[in-house]
């Protein structure tokens, strides 16, 4: 499998497993959009894994918001098993057949960092996350309230954004302060990935 970084051959293997799993499931749960499904390998692993390399690598506890399919949070999962083995990996979704979908993938990828959490964003206890991640799931400010909750005071978060970047930030900055650095993505020229820390509301 190809991804924009080097991996080691067991991640590479756990990767296009998780490839085959997700192309078998998706008629049955709609994972991804059938229209982007020829593209996994980009548009969805890819674009995920690019957020590993922006984390800090001794982090103990990341945790994915909405995770649906596994995007990022199950491609951060397989990039850890070997990359960072003391990371361990919270999925937070609360559909449960994607849900269920997410402890097949992670049993049958023999992943033992994985916990898979279907309950709502909301709901679910406070997690303290070394690192939190959200990918299309919300607006930014709806995500900053998300950190609130689920993130270490001085944990970081990694919002990928689209071509509305701006906008967003704008929006989100009438009521949070925050520092941030944007990222421009690998997989997509009008995309960044919002790198985001100290989050307090205004
Ligand atoms: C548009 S999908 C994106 C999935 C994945 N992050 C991706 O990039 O492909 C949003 C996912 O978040 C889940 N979700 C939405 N609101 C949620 C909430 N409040 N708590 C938990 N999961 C939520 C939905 O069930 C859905 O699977």
């Amino acid at each position: 499998m190809t991804v924009t970084r080097d991996v080691p051959r067991e991640t590479s293997e756990r990767l296009s497993a998780y490839a085959a799993l997700l192309r078998k499931w998706n008629p049955a749960i709609n994972l991804v959009s059938r229209s982007t499904l020829k593209d996994l390998e980009t548009r969805h692993i890819a674009d995920s894994a690019q957020l590993f390399d922006l984390a800090p690598k001794n982090a103990a506890h990341w945790v994915d918001l909405g995770s649906g399919g596994g995007f990022p949070g199950l491609v951060i999962a397989i990039l850890a098993a070997d990359a960072a083995p003391q990371m361990r990996v919270t999925l937070i979704e609360s559909d449960l057949r994607k849900a269920t979908f997410l402890r097949t993938a992670a049993r049958e990828l023999g992943l033992e960092n994985t916990n898979v959490l279907s309950q709502r964003i909301e709901a679910a206890p406070p997690q303290g996350a070394d690192v939190l991640s959200a990918r299309a799931l919300a607006p930014l400010t709806d995500l900053l309230s998300f950190a609130t909750r689920h993130l270490a005071p001085d944990g970081v978060a990694l919002f990928p954004k689209g071509a509305r970047h701006d906008q967003e930030l704008e929006a989100a900055l009438a009521t949070w302060r925050f520092t941030v650095q944007k990222i421009p993505s690998t997989t997509d020229p009008q995309a960044v990935i919002l790198q985001i820390g100290g989050i307090a509301r205004v």
